[in-house]
C-alpha cells in the first residue's frame, strides 16, 4: 500500500515517546479498529489483527482504543505499551458499575454537526463545546442543510455568539463541492471525529467526505470473519483527502462526564460573576445580593445562558454522583417540584 506512519498520523508528539530501549524488536502501529477479540493495527507495514491485551494494564485507560498509537513487538505481536495520547474520548457505561469505556484517542478535530432547521439548538451545541473543551480537541461547528433555508446567516450568527473565534462552516452535506470546504481538517494524517444529534446529516457528510470507500476498512472487514455487524466495532475510515474519520455509535452518543472544568471555561463570565454574589452557595434565583441576576438585569449576561449553565451544572453533579447520591438527588428534585405546586 506504500503507506507511511505520517499518513497514519504519526508526528513528533508520539515519536518523542520512543526511547532507545524501545528501539529493538518493536515498531509503532496505530489502532485502526477494535473488535471484540482483537484489534486491527496499521504501521509502516501491512494491516494486522493482534490481541488487544497489554501486559501491565491496571485501569481501563491503559488498554488500546481506536486511534491509539502502540508499540508492538515484531515477533510476538504483543502490545508493549500504549503511547501517551493527545486526547481521549471516553464515557461511563450506563448502569451501576459505571465502567469506563474508551471511545477514541488522538482526534485532531471534532466536527460538531447541527442542521439549519427547527432542530437547531444552541443549548445542545454548547454541551458539545464543553465536551470538546474537556477532551482537549479543536471543535469545528458544521451547519448542514444550508440548501433548505433562505437565511443560513442567522444560524451562523447564532453559533458565532456562543463563543468568540469559534470555527464554523455552513455546508450542503449532499453537495461534494460544498463539503470540500472541510478539506482543511481532513488532509493527510489528520484525524476527525463527528458528533451531533440524529438526523442532522452526519452520515451524509461522512459519505461526501469519504468519496470512494477506503481500502483500509475493507481490509479490516476481511479479517473480521465473524460477519459481525459494523456497529459493534470502532474503526477509522479513510477520507478522500488522506485523513481519517472516527465515526462510531459510541462517539455519536457521547454525553458530558467529568466536564466540570470545561463548563467553567465556557461559562467563565457566569463563574466570575457568581464570585460577587453575597452568598457563596447562591443559586441565583431568589437570594439578595445576587451578582448574576444583577448582571442579567442590566444586560451583561443572558438569561437564556444562565438557564443552560444551570442545566449543565446540575447534570454534571448527577453524572458524578454514586447511585445512593442519585437517589437522594431524585428525592430532592421531587420534593422541590411538589413544593412548587
Ligand atoms: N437538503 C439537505 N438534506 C440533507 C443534508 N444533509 C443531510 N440531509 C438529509 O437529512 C437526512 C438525515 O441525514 P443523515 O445523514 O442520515 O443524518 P445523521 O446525522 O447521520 O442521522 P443518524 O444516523 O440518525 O445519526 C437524510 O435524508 C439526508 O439526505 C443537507 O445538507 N441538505
Ligand atoms: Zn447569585
Amino acid at each position: 500500500m506504500g503507506q507511511t506512519l505520517e499518513d497514519l498520523g504519526w508526528r513528533p508528539f508520539f515519536s518523542a515517546q520512543i526511547s532507545e530501549d524501545d528501539g529493538a524488536g518493536c515498531h509503532p502501529a496505530r489502532v485502526m479498529a477494535v473488535h471484540r477479540g482483537n484489534i486491527a493495527v496499521a504501521g509502516a507495514g501491512a494491516m494486522r489483527l493482534i490481541p488487544p491485551y497489554v501486559a501491565d494494564a491496571s485501569v481501563p485507560e491503559d488498554r488500546p482504543t481506536v486511534g491509539d498509537w502502540l508499540l508492538v513487538d515484531e515477533v510476538t505481536l504483543e502490545v508493549r505499551r500504549v503511547l501517551q495520547r493527545e486526547n481521549l474520548f471516553k464515557r461511563q457505561a450506563p448502569g451501576t458499575d459505571k465502567k469506563t469505556q474508551l471511545i477514541a484517542a488522538n482526534v485532531d478535530t471534532l466536527f460538531i454537526v447541527a442542521s439549519c432547521n427547527k432542530d437547531f439548538s444552541t443549548a445542545r451545541l454548547e454541551r458539545y463545546l464543553v465536551l470538546a473543551q474537556e477532551v482537549g480537541v479543536q471543535p469545528v461547528v458544521i451547519l448542514t442543510k444550508t440548501d433548505l433555508t433562505d437565511t443560513p446567516d442567522i444560524f451562523v450568527a447564532a453559533v458565532r455568539d456562543l463563543r468568540p473565534g469559534l470555527l464554523i462552516e455552513a455546508v450542503n452535506g449532499r453537495d461534494p463541492v460544498s463539503v470540500a470546504r472541510l478539506a482543511t481538517w481532513c488532509g493527510r494524517g489528520q484525524t476527525v471525529a463527528l458528533v451531533g444529534s440524529s438526523g442532522v446529516g452526519k452520515s451524509t457528510l461522512v459519505n461526501s467526505l469519504r468519496g470512494s470507500d477506503g481500502i483500509m476498512t475493507q481490509a479490516i472487514r476481511k479479517g473480521d470473519d465473524t460477519g459481525r455487524h459494523t456497529t459493534t466495532v470502532r474503526e477509522m475510515h479513510r477520507l478522500a483527502g488522506g485523513g481519517w474519520l472516527l465515526d462510531t455509535p459510541g462517539m455519536r452518543e457521547l454525553q458530558l462526564t467529568d466536564a466540570g472544568s470545561g463548563i467553567a471555561e465556557i461559562f467563565d463570565d457566569f463563574v466570575e460573576s457568581a464570585e460577587h454574589c453575597r452568598f457563596s452557595n447562591c443559586t441565583h434565583e431568589v437570594e439578595p445580593g445576587c451578582a448574576v441576576r444583577a448582571a442579567i438585569a442590566d444586560g451583561r449576561l443572558s438569561a437564556a445562558r444562565l438557564d443552560r449553565w444551570r442545566r449543565l451544572t446540575s447534570e454534571e453533579i448527577y453524572n458524578k454522583a454514586s447511585p445512593t447520591e442519585r437517589r437522594a438527588l431524585h428525592r430532592i428534585a421531587t420534593r422541590v417540584s411538589t413544593k412548587k405546586k
